[in-house]
């Protein structure tokens, strides 16, 4: 015996904690079926405790900068209020109560539990069978992954869901894989005082986004004592009880703490999708441009593959619901998504990089400048004012397809070249505006200027 809904949400991500509070406020039967934590990843175990932890590593390193500008400055970090916050007020303790009563309170069913596809249009979780008459919305997201190395599978490493709970720094620190994850959480316990060594495969950090990004990251990691090893290739991984062992070619790796920051997996494996000829072992899911991957099945967030970013998630929500609705507005467009790695300096980037608006075959022109050549760079003093901005124009077009906001305030800076991807301003037209002095932000016309 089946309970007949209009919509099951399966995975209480950002966006499908939201478009389940949508699709109720619109007066919808809405089933948000959940088997860990209301609102996912971000708020528990990944975007709000890590960002919580580099503010407070940002503090630590811009009090250390007064010495010798604004006085002396002797710091001493603790980690006790860092896990604090976290616990109390990020988490709650790891507790969703909160967020469970407000869906609750906008009309939504909640229920805890394994969600699984069992034929078209319908759900099980448990005991519970749910048909869902407009259809169902998967929101289930990624969960680490370890890549295959000999020994690993077994140790006892931290990943992302284990570093929130931590209770100090550890005095030495390996970080498997330099990505944002691993670049993020590298720099905040360094600045807490831990010995880390960063190991990644490819042959630069932040692969994924322009080589003077990884540079820039790179250089401040060896000033700030990161070690940080690219091309490595660890062949395996051990445990003693009380360090751990990375083995390279040329030697060994020891720490206390083992990081595994290496990718992620989308959570569609044993889902249901054959039910809609969907093949779960694709690295995300094929979806329209309403986020549609079949009749009654839409899907939204990291699993989409359009950019695992929590405002990737919500703004797919948004879209899908509407489809739902069957309402009319914007289809979902991904040119100007944007993407901030939050270290010190901050890496904000849109769009295209350089190497990949050239691999569409665009003519291109680059134009970039350093923050420090700036007039707020240079009043704001080194160290604390590394950074650059690069613009990537689509020559034919006359407008930008990608940029890099890199520096303090970096991803608030990345706002105004959002705006110019995304609304596909002609770069004659930013020429012509008036930039703020002395901003960060008045660095975008040294750049334009620098365009050809
Ligand atoms: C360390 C770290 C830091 C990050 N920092 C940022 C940041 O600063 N900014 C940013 O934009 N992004 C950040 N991200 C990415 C961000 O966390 C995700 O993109 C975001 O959570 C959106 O994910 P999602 O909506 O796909 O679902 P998720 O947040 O992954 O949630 C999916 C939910 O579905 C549930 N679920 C899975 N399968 C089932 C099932 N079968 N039945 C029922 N429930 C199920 C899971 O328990 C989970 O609660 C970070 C990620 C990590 C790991
Ligand atoms: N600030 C943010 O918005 C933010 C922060 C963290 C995470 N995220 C999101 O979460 C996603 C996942 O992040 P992530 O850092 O876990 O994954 P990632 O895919 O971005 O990076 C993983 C890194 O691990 C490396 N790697 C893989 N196997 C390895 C091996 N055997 N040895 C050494 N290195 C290895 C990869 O080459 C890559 O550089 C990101 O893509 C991002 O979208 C966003």
């Amino acid at each position: 015996m089946s309970t007949s809904v209009d919509v099951v949400v399966i995975g209480t991500g950002p966006g499908g904690e939201d478009a389940a509070g949508r699709l109720a406020d619109a007066g919808l039967s809405v089933v948000a079926v959940e088997s860990r934590l209301v609102g996912g990843e971000c708020p528990y175990y990944a975007c709000v405790p890590t960002k919580m932890m580099a503010r407070a590593s940002d503090l630590l390193a811009e009090a250390r900068r007064a010495s010798g500008r604004a006085g002396t400055s002797v710091v001493t970090p603790d980690w006790t209020p860092v896990e604090a916050r976290i616990a109390e007020e990020a988490t709650d303790g790891w507790n969703d109560q909160a967020a469970v009563d407000r869906l609750t309170e906008r009309g939504a069913r909640v229920v805890k539990g394994r969600g699984r596809i069992t034929a078209r249009g319908e759900v099980t979780v448990g005991d519970e069978t749910f048909s869902a008459s407009r259809g169902i919305l998967l929101n289930t997201g990624t969960s680490p992954t370890a890549p295959p190395v000999e020994g690993l599978a077994d140790l006892p490493y931290w990943t992302n869901r284990d570093v929130v709970h931590a209770t100090t720094a550890p005095e030495s620190l390996l970080v498997l894989g330099g990505g944002v994850v691993g670049v993020e959480l590298a720099q905040i316990f360094s600045r807490f005082g831990a010995r880390v060594t960063v190991v990644e495969v490819a042959d630069r950090l932040l692969v994924q986004d322009e080589p003077e990004s990884s540079e820039l990251v790179e250089q401040i990691f060896d000033d700030e004592g990161i070690t940080v090893r690219t091309g490595a290739k660890v062949t395996s991984a051990s445990y003693d009880g009380s360090s751990f062992t990375l083995s390279l070619p040329d030697g060994d790796l020891t720490a206390e703490r083992l990081l595994v920051a290496a990718g992620r997996r989308p959570n569609i494996v044993d889902l249901g999708l054959e039910h809609y000829d969907v093949d779960e072992t694709v690295r995300a899911l094929p979806v329209d441009d309403r986020l549609r991957v079949a009749d009654g099945l839409w899907a939204i967030g990291d699993i989409t593959g359009k950019g695992a970013f929590t405002h990737m998630s919500m703004y797919q929500a948004a879209i899908a619901v509407r489809s739902i609705l069957g309402e009319d507005g914007p289809a979902a467009e991904y040119h100007a998504v944007p993407r901030v790695t939050f270290t010190d300096p901050e890496i904000g980037a849109v769009g295209l990089t350089e190497a990949q608006a050239r691999d569409q075959g665009l003519r291109v022109r680059v134009g970039s400048t350093r923050i420090a050549d700036s007039s707020r760079g240079w009043i704001h003093g080194a160290p604390g004012n590394e950074g650059y901005i690069k613009l990537v124009e689509d020559a034919d077009k006359g407008i930008l397809v990608g940029a890099t906001a890199a520096g303090p305030y970096g991803g608030e800076i990345l706002g105004a070249l959002v705006t110019a991807v995304h609304a596909r301003v002609p770069t004659a037209t930013l020429r012509t505006m008036i930039y703020a002095y002395p901003t960060f932000h008045r660095a975008i016309e040294s750049a334009l200027a620098d365009l050809g």
